[in-house]
């Protein structure tokens, strides 16, 4: 009945995935059970690991540092003067005033924070960000910039919306701009792991854990290019919670990105400092597929579910921070296993 006409259409059944929980998992003196769902052998066995590493160091603090969704669509002018200039009109206060108005008028709870624009030619790109609430955002941010384009049409009468989509959002698609400037929720997660920890849950050291971050994840993702790819497998325990939470599993391309630094700490540099940073984790606790019954449940094992009445928003930014939490808590056995046990793993 939910699923009809919301989430799916000739509907024939649905696919059973397991479902397995990784946790303790210790974020911001709060313990969280983290609902994965998965086929993959090994995934949630070692984020379990994870856990039981920090949680003996005393667990991960993190940050929301940038909410907003963003949509990104391309229009055309007669020539690059004219586009030019409709980006540098967009760019006085009192005229990015004037489009916020039109944007926020279609949503309670979707604000226009930033709309900025790229040239190419006679082509020009609008990225419009706003936050959205608990929502993931993109329904509420298409609507919003659909009718801000008409309103710059009113005022500029020949500019030719050619995509409410023109791939400078961007969404669902490898690139820089997500990486660079952030999409959805940008989190930073932090912690320090003592070196005893080390030696006895991980069976290593830091020294060696730096030096394989270097290698691998900093050195090995550079020399292959990559965008927001310093990480071993974000995206391995980013799908898993998207699964199991009710998300749009397709965005789990910009929520991945993610770099992870190592550095020795402690007064004999042999306790482990480790940050994960994630500009783009594009997440929501109402709207989309969590509001079916198995993805709202999981939804509510970790405290989210839907709309936070207290402070619209809360809800998704902490679903954000558990995402990018639990594969920081999964990083240090990633780096560990690439060395060893990752064969053994699979
Ligand atoms: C919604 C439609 C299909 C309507 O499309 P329409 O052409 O207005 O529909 P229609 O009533 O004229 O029917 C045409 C045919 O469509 C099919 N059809 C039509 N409705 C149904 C239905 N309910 N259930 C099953 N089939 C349906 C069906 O085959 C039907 O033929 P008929 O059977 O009548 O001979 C169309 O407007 C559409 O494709 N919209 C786009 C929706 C969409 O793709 N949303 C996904 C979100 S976009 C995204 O995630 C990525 C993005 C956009 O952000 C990436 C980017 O940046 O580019
Ligand atoms: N259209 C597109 O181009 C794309 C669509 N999608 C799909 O879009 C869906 C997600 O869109 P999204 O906009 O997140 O969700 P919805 O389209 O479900 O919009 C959220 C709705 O919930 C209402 N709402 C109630 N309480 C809150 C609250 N606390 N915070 C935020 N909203 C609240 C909003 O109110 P109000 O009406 O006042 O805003 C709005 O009507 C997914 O199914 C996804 O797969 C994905 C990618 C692209």
């Amino acid at each position: 009945m939910q699923v009809s006409g919301a989430c799916c259409e000739n509907v024939l059944g649905y696919m059973p995935v397991p479902v397995g929980v990784a946790g303790p998992l210790r974020l911001d003196d709060q313990e969280f059970q983290v609902p994965m769902a998965t086929t993959e052998g090994c995934l949630v066995a070692s984020t379990n690991r994870g856990c039981r590493a920090l949680q003996a160091s005393g667990g991960v603090k993190s940050v929301i540092l940038n909410d907003g969704m963003t949509r990104g669509p391309v229009v055309r002018l007669p020539s690059a003067m004219e586009a030019s200039n409709i980006k540098l009109w967009l760019e006085k206060a009192e005229n990015f005033q004037k489009i916020k108005e039109v944007f926020d008028s279609t949503s309670r709870f979707a604000r226009l924070e930033k709309l900025t624009g790229c040239v190419a030619g006679r082509h020009l790109f609008l990225r419009f960000q706003s936050v959205t609430g608990d929502a993931m955002g993109m329904n509420m941010v298409s609507k919003g910039t659909e009718k801000s384009l008409a309103e710059i049409q009113r005022i500029f009468h020949n500019v030719e919306i050619l995509s409410l989509s023109g791939n400078y959002c961007t969404d669902k698609k490898v690139a820089a701009i997500n990486w660079l400037q952030g999409r959805g929720k940008s989190v930073v997660a932090e912690a320090t792991i003592p070196a005893s920890v080390i030696q006895r849950v991980l069976k290593t050291s830091a020294e060696a854990l730096v030096d394989l971050n270097i290698s691998k994840n900093l050195v090995g993702s550079a020399m292959a290019g990559s965008i927001g790819g310093f990480n071993a497998h974000a995206a391995n325990i980013v799908t898993a919670i998207y699964i199991a939470t009710g998300q749009d599993v397709a965005q789990n391309i910009a929520s991945s990105n993610c770099i992870t630094l190592m550095e020795r700490s402690g007064a004999h540099g042999d306790d482990l400092y480790i940050s994960c940073t994630m500009p783009s984790i594009e997440v929501g606790t109402v709207g989309g597929g969590t509001v079916l019954h198995p993805q709202a449940s999981c939804l509510q094992m970790l405290g989210v579910k839907g709309a936070s009445s207290e402070t619209p928003g809360s809800n998704a930014c902490q679903l954000a921070k558990i995402v990018c939490a639990t594969y920081f808590w999964r990083t240090v056995p990633d780096v560990s296993s690439s060395s060893g046990t990752l064969v053994r793993a699979t």
